[in-house]
């Protein structure tokens, strides 16, 4: 069991992805107090936690759109803890995000949004890039028709799989993804999933996914952070959960009204939702 005050899973100065005592503010706000987590090359994690845990914010770090307060962020040894830190420029083109609004560009076809970065770069001639991303929308359950809309033109769920396309576009080492499956139907969620564990274990990506799907994170993942109020409250293996006997983790994965994430409601403090 991990609380705040006693980290059962310190970070391991052998795990591929660190992150030691991480601490982010926006301005008297603590996004992210003192976070730990540790996991190793090809594994997956899932994040989960209530809303304002501080689980975008967390990997908005990771990928170099936040540097530390304090704290650090370690990639493949190399210290990545702030924006302009050296190793960040080399990390940034192996690391895929799949962002919580997607952040695709309106300005831009769909298959230029999947490969922007190609094309950014000139890594890949337009030609190429377009064929690319047809195959990849193709692996998201979306037809080569939808390469040449504009994401405007998407309904929410497509949106979403075009904006998991361009993160697996770069065939990237890490892989974060914040909430994949939301606004999806039920079978898709299962296909984006299914993929998300193929790419983890046929190309060894290192996967950490923010999920509020409680049933996705506690069979598809290998290890699980539960995170609350800018603090990690439980990490380890997904197969301890049931033995974890850890209040806010239980909560969490049951769903239920009351217990000690239970949130103020309305204007006055004293409306509680339990
Ligand atoms: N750029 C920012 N400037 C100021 N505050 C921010 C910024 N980004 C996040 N925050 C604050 O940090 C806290 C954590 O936000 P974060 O987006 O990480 O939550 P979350 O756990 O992902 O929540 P949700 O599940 O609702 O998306 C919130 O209080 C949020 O208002």
């Amino acid at each position: 069991m991990t609380t705040p005050s006693t980290p059962a899973t310190a970070a391991s100065t052998s795990g591929f992805i660190t992150v030691q005592s991480l601490t982010k503010k926006f301005g008297p706000n603590t996004a992210l107090d003192d976070v730990s987590l540790s996991l190793g090359k090809g594994e997956t994690m899932a994040i989960i936690g209530p809303s304002a845990a501080g689980k975008s914010v967390l990997l908005k770090c990771i990928v170099g759109l936040h540097g530390a307060d304090s704290g650090k962020i370690m990639l493949g040894g190399d210290d990545v803890s702030q924006v302009s830190s050296p190793a960040r420029k080399h990390w940034a083109e192996r690391i895929g995000m799949l962002f919580q609004q997607n952040a695709l560009f309106d300005s831009m076809k769909v298959w230029e949004n999947i490969c922007f970065r190609q094309i950014e770069r000139g890594t890949m001639t337009r030609k190429e890039a377009k064929d690319h991303a047809v195959d990849l929308l193709g692996h998201v359950g979306l037809s080569e028709d939808s390469a040449f809309l504009s994401p405007g033109d998407l309904s929410g769920g497509m949106q979403k799989r075009v904006g998991i396309a361009r993160a697996i576009s770069t065939d990237p080492e890490i892989l974060l993804l914040d909430n994949p499956t939301a606004g999806l139907d039920p079978v898709l969620s299962n296909h984006i999933e299914l993929m998300i564990s193929k790419i983890a274990t046929q190309r060894g990506t290192t996967v950490i996914t923010i999920t509020n799907d409680m049933q996705i994170a506690r069979t598809r993942y290998a290890n699980l952070v539960m995170m609350h109020a800018g603090k990690v409250y439980w990490s380890g293996s997904t197969n301890d959960i049931d033995d974890a006997h850890n209040e806010h983790l239980t909560q969490m994965l049951n769903g239920s009204s009351q217990g000690p994430i239970t949130m103020r409601m309305g204007k006055r403090g004293d409306h509680m939702v339990a």
